[in-house]
């Protein structure tokens, strides 16, 4: 990830005509190449925010730039820029993918070889190769999704922005899909927004996430930063250890230790300061237990959302 940073947003609101204040001044920036998980239940703002970001709708107050343009007032230098999938793909159904990539680079004002180039090179790297020439309507939406890649590749943009791209894919399909987004990233140098709800899945591929909440981010950085914002501790240990002493008095007065919870007969959740793993160990050992595991867990991104929002809705209410 390079230290550039390529949008900036800066208290961003939308306020619609009948009131809805759907996007309440927001800020933040995106760096080169990071992949960032926009995230929130229905109605939060995130498809909002997309619109604005690219130009589409116009904001009430605050602003919005990306590499350094006005998406609202420079639309044109933004669109050449910005990739956007939104979360329903429209291709032309009866059009072939070749066909459909074609008319999308026919825009791009490039030659006929290098069209022919650019389409085939993308299909091939979204394994689509064998179904070019086959109608759209004929695709899973599986292969429609990996299409939007490809003319994501087409199109070449330096950002991509991709509203709830996992939606309605089976598992084994989002991770493919999200593994080849994290190729894409190494191999274009892309910088990638996803929103979704798909918490899981978002913390296997983002680097950092922002947490919305009634059009408000409540939350923003890594799936590591917001375990410490919202629970308090740096990191959570898993211990496993065997033998005549009763382990919990002595974890609860290791230094570093902020609480331990047993989980299981023989099983520990340390909640520390910092990874204290080597002096647990030899704590563990000193007092003649055995120890089987003694692993770094982090907060998932699960318990974070549902903490985070435990606290904006008491905060709101
Ligand atoms: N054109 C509009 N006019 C008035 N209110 C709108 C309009 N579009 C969205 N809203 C409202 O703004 C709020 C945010 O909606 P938005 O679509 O941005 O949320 P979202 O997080 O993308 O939701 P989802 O996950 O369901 O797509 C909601 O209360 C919605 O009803």
């Amino acid at each position: 990830m390079g230290n550039e940073t390529v949008v900036s947003v800066s208290h961003l609101t939308k306020q619609y005509r009948k009131g809805v204040r759907a996007v309440d001044d927001i800020s933040f920036s995106l760096r080169e190449g990071e992949i960032f998980g926009l995230l929130g239940p229905n109605g939060s703002g995130k498809t909002t925010t997309i619109l604005m970001l690219l130009g589409l709708l116009e904001s009430t107050q605050g602003s919005v730039s990306i590499l350094g343009n006005d998406p609202f007032r420079t639309p044109l230098a933004v669109k050449q820029q910005v990739g956007y999938m939104p979360d329903t793909i429209g291709f032309y159904e009866y059009m072939t993918a070749y066909e459909n990539l074609d008319y999308t680079a026919r825009f791009l004002g490039l030659d006929a070889e290098q069209r022919r180039q650019r389409i085939t090179a993308s299909l091939a790297k979204m394994r689509l190769s064998s179904r070019m020439n086959d109608k759209v309507r004929t695709f899973s939406h599986g292969m429609k999704r990996r299409l939007g890649l490809a003319e994501l590749l087409v199109k070449q943009p330096k950002i991509a922005i991709l509203d709830e791209p996992t939606q309605g894919l089976d598992p084994q399909s989002i991770v493919e899909f999200l593994s080849l987004i994290a190729s894409l990233r190494e191999s274009e140098g892309m910088t990638f927004l996803l929103s979704s709800h798909q918490l899981d899945e978002i913390q296997s591929v983002c680097d950092r996430v922002g947490l919305f909440s009634r059009g408000k981010l409540i939350s923003f950085g890594t799936v590591a930063e917001l375990g410490k914002q919202h629970f308090g501790s740096d990191v959570l240990i898993n211990l496993q250890a065997e033998g005549s002493t009763d382990l919990l008095p002595l974890l609860k007065t290791q230094q570093g230790v902020l609480s331990v919870e047993r989980e299981g007969e023989h099983t520990y959740l340390i909640k520390a300061e910092k990874d204290i793993r080597p002096s647990l160990a030899q704590a563990v050992i000193g007092s003649g237990c055995n120890l089987s595991s003694l692993e770094l867990k982090q907060h998932s991104l699960n318990d974070i959302y549902q903490l985070a929002f435990k606290e904006a809705s008491n905060e709101q209410t």
